[in-house]
């Protein structure tokens, strides 16, 4: 069978094909390279090709006999979201609606889908459940829980079967495959702690020191990006034993504080990082932690990494070996 995976040229979609690469499947990506980088991608056929442009969408599904969708592509922070909710509704709604229009004219009726833990908001309880009710807090967790209703919507119409994974906050690197995280400009806690330790930035900001949370900062579930990707082959598998739609959270059931990172980031370096106080970031939680019993149970999902500092270690080395990341080459095959 072949997958196509969408916004495979990313951070964890370049996880999931490289988890990919040990399966039968046959791999198809698409990703329009705004964010993601061409070598990124290890295996399989690749595309330049933005999901708003239907007619390149349906060439691709015409050339392929795909069978499923890993459907990860999307404009994905909470901030950005704030500010310009627009892009958000317009790429992960509208394109993403694009996607899904063209699978049913193709019959392709499989699809994993990346949501996140931002659909939650401020959560009532902690650790998350997936039966918790939805109520994010900005455009993009919105963008995302509508996604999952239309999916809903479809497999009650359609038939079209899908799983929809949400993420926690993923972090660490695949660094022995040459894979890692490279976002620019960079928002994420971990990259950052590290940009600093390797001397790229001068200090770090801690957005919030007065959270009602044991040291003042927010805490976080961090999953590594390889144990988040694998969930996504197990639910491949479930979706071609025809069972029933789903969603997951994918989180490692720890939290850790931005202190805390920071702290085990500096274990781990031997480096001094230089981190200070700074106002709160719009639109973050004080804490979100995943309870991801629910697809341990029903699809035997397992944590390989289940320590921080091993975490963060998979991350360093990325950054240390890699400090300017993939660089700027943007190739690939545009059709
Ligand atoms: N990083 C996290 O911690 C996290 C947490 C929860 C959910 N997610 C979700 O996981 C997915 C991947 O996140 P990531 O961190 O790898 O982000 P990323 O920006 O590294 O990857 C997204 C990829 O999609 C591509 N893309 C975006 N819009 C596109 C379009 N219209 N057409 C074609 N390609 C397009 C980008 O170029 C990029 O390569 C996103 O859907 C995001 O919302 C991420
Ligand atoms: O320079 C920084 C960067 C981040 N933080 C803090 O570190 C924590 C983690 O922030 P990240 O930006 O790394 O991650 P988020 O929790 O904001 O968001 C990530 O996980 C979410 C789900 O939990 C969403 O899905 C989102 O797409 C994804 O980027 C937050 O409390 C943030 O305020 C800092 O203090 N300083």
């Amino acid at each position: 069978m072949e997958v196509l995976v969408t916004g495979g040229a990313g951070y964890i979609g370049s996880h999931v094909v490289r988890e990919l690469m040990k399966t039968p499947y046959d791999i198809v990506v698409i990703d329009n390279l705004q964010k993601g980088h061409r070598e990124a991608v290890l295996a399989g056929e690749f595309y330049r090709c933005d999901l708003a442009d239907r007619q390149k969408l349906d060439e691709i599904f015409s050339d392929h006999d795909i069978g499923a969708v890993i459907h990860l592509a999307a404009d994905s922070l909470v901030g950005e979201s704030m500010e310009n909710p627009q892009k958000y509704y317009q790429n992960n709604l509208t394109a993403g609606l694009n996607l899904l229009e063209i699978m049913l004219e193709h019959n392709v009726m499989k699809m994993v889908f990346s949501s996140t833990a931002a659909v939650y908001g401020s959560p009532d309880n902690i650790p998350i459940e997936e039966s918790d009710t939805a109520k994010p807090a900005s455009p993009y967790g919105r963008s995302k829980l509508f996604y999952e209703e239309i999916l809903a919507d479809f497999d009650n119409a359609y038939g079209l079967g899908f799983v929809s994974l949400r993420y926690f906050n993923a972090c660490g690197a695949d660094y022995e495959a040459g894979i890692g995280e490279d976002h620019d400009p960079e928002t994420h806690l971990i990259p950052l702690v590290l940009k600093t330790a390797l001397r790229q930035r001068d200090k770090l900001k801690i957005f919030g020191t007065d959270y009602k949370t044991r040291d003042g900062t927010c805490i976080r579930d961090y999953i590594h990006v390889s144990d988040l990707a694998r969930a996504h082959i197990l639910a491949l598998e479930k979706l071609e034993e025809e069972g029933e739609s789903s969603i997951y959270n994918l989180g490692s059931g720890d939290g850790f504080s931005v202190k805390e990172v920071i702290e085990a980031a500096r274990e781990v370096t031997g480096r001094e990082i230089e981190a200070e106080p700074a106002e709160r970031r719009p639109g973050d939680p004080p804490v979100l932690i995943a309870s991801s019993e629910k697809i341990r149970k029903e699809l035997g999902w397992e944590r390989e990494y289940k320590d921080l500092k091993n975490i963060i270690e998979t991350a360093w080395r990325w950054h240390s070996s890699n400090p300017e990341g993939y660089g700027e080459s943007k190739t690939g095959k545009e059709i």
